[in-house]
Formats: structure tokens, sequence, C-alpha cells
């Protein structure tokens, strides 16, 4: 009951005005991160009710088949689709929909919540559920990974391992993904790969490229400090080979946002990480080293062609 009386001292004039003609879809994944959703689904009911707001409450589906929704928000002028789950339901929803006039929100339920943070979206339930109602929508991109669509973060190597063992545990959530990357630490060997940006090609053997859309993998591990969710850009990083011991030190440097964005020069190969953006790029997957996009594991391919979708689709944000 207290969770009713916080969110009912919120300003919902704000609410009110202008938003009513709003129709929203909430779509739960019911086995996303590790807290149970029913007082979030009954405090949006309640304050929806009460606010006579149109909202509907559905379940997401493992496949990610979300084209029944496209009739109902034409049919029934359904304006905003929010998700209330993590990024891998994020990726599902928007690559589904994105072409379609709505507006998307997320109430973060993940293990990791990547493009939320990296949205600046409030991690707590009911402080994202006030976002949805009073927050405005503004365009974002995405990027296509040999055409799948993807809007958070994907790459090759060594966090897509993790994210495949990540996939095959019972139990999700922060604990078993950090277990799953300490486990893969050990075993991490480079792979080797052909990269191509606007041109210019070069080989190089990496624990892992990330190309991100969002700023982090998750959990505020910001392998991309500076990558902006509207910047028209994608920021890349190779981690080359080096050293095992100071892999950790490498990656620690760049989360803190020490290593600072660069063209991408000769002098590549003197450097334990590469850190540039780019519009576009072509990896040659030379290893077949494992993929993953969005953090969900995908079949791995030699060529991995990447572009991105600028302004692609509107996120309700602060
Ligand atoms: N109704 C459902 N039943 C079973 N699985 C589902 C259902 N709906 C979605 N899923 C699956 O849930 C998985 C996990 O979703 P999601 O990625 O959102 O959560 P997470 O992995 O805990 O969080 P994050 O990606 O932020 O780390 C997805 O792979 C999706 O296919």
């Amino acid at each position: 009951m207290e969770v009713f009386e916080k969110i009912q001292s919120v300003d919902l004039q704000k609410v009110i005005i202008g938003k009513q003609k709003r129709k929203i879809i909430y779509l739960v994944n019911p086995v996303s991160g590790t807290t149970k959703k029913s007082t979030l689904v009954n405090l949006i009911e309640k304050i929806s009710k009460e606010q006579e707001l149109y909202c509907e409450i559905l379940p997401t589906n493992q496949r990610g088949n979300y084209d029944f929704l496209i009739e109902r928000i034409y049919k029934d002028n359904i304006t905003d689709i929010v998700i209330i789950g993590g990024d891998g339901t994020v990726n599902h929803v928007v690559g589904a929909l994105y072409d379609q006039p709505v507006n998307f929100g997320i109430i973060p339920y993940g293990s990791g919540n990547g493009l939320a943070r990296a949205a600046g979206i409030p991690s707590k339930p009911k402080k994202a559920f006030e976002l949805i109602l009073t927050g405005e929508a503004k365009p974002v991109d995405a990027f296509l990974v040999n055409e799948k669509f993807a809007c958070m973060l994907s790459g090759v190597g060594f966090d897509a391992k993790v994210a495949h063992d990540f996939a095959t545990k019972t139990s999700r959530g922060l604990l078993t993904y950090t277990q799953q990357s300490i486990i893969n630490y050990f075993k991490a060997q480079p792979y080797q790969f052909e990269v191509e940006v606007n041109k210019f090609k070069f080989f190089t053997d990496a624990f892992f490229i990330s190309v991100a859309n969002g700023n982090q993998f998750g959990n505020n591990f910001t392998i991309a400090p500076e990558a902006n969710i509207s910047d028209g850009q994608l920021d890349i990083v190779i981690v080359q080979k080096m050293n095992k011991a100071k892999l950790p030190f490498a990656v620690l440097k760049q989360i803190r946002g020490n290593n600072k964005l660069e063209t991408l020069v000769e002098n590549i190969t003197h450097r334990n990480i590469l850190y540039f953006q780019t519009e576009e790029i072509k990896i040659k997957n030379l290893k077949n080293a494992p993929m993953h996009i969005d953090g969900e594991p995908v079949e791995t391919k030699t060529d991995v062609d990447i572009k991105i979708l600028p302004k692609c689709f509107n996120l309700i944000l602060p």
C-alpha cells in the first residue's frame, strides 16, 4: 500500500493535462530480471483507472512476435507501447514495431537494462512509470547487424560468449551475469577479425569488438562512455590482443572514460583498445567468434555488416 501512496503524491496534474488521448499498451516480460512485477502491474492499473487513462497490460512472448500489435495500433489508435523488461525485450518489441506511429517507453526490469540506463530512464519502477506518464518522446538511433534490428549494443567475441553462456542458465540477474563473465575471462582467447571502416581495412586479433549505440553493456558497465543514443553515430570498441593480466586494467581504463575517442589511425597495432565512432562498419569474423545483438546470443556469421539507423524510433525520455 505504501507504494500506491507514494505514487499518488506525484504531481499527476501533469499526467492529465494534454495527455488524455494517449492509449498505452504495457508489455510485461514474465521472466526478465529477478524481481516480481505484480506490484508494478497493480500500480499501473490503479493509477490509470484513477486518471482515466486507457491502459492494457499484455505479456511478452519468447519468440518476439509482435506483428499482432500492428493492427491494434491502427484500429484502436494506440499511441504508446511500454516495455516492462530488459534489453532483449526492448530489442524484440521495438524491432518489430519501429516503423509504426507509436512512442516507446521502458520500465526497466531486466538483468542489465543497458538501453534504459544509457537513456537516463530511472531504475526504480515507480519512477520509470511516472516518467511514462510525464516524459516526452524523442527520436533515438538504432542500428542493423546483418539486417537484424539492434538498439543498445552488439558485438563479437568474449562479451558474446558471456551472453551465450548466460542464456543457458535458468537464473538471470546481475549475479549470474558476473559469474559467467569471470568464468569466461579465464578461458578468453583473442579471435581474428578483418575490420573495414570508411574503406580503411585492417586485421586485428581481439578479445572482443563492441558496437555501441548506448554507452554500456548494462549495469553501468560503460564500455563506450562517449556513446549517445541520439548522435547518429556508433561507438566502436576493439579490445585487442594483450597480456591477459593487463586485460582487466585496460578495460577498466576504458569504462572509466580514460581512453578518448580517436579517429582511426595507422598506429592501431600499438594500442590495447581502439575507440572510435562511425556510421557503418564491416567485420570479417575469421574464426567464427560468437555474436550477440543487444545482449541476446545469435548465430555467428563470417560477414558482419553493421550500419546506423539514425532517429529510428521515439523513446520517452526524462
Ligand atoms: N512470455 C515469455 N516466456 C518466456 N520467455 C520470454 C517471454 N517473453 C520474453 N521472453 C524471453 O525473455 C528473455 C529475457 O528477456 P530480457 O533480455 O528482457 O531480460 P534479461 O536478459 O533479464 O535482461 P537484460 O537483457 O537487460 O540483461 C528474452 O530472450 C525473451 O525471448
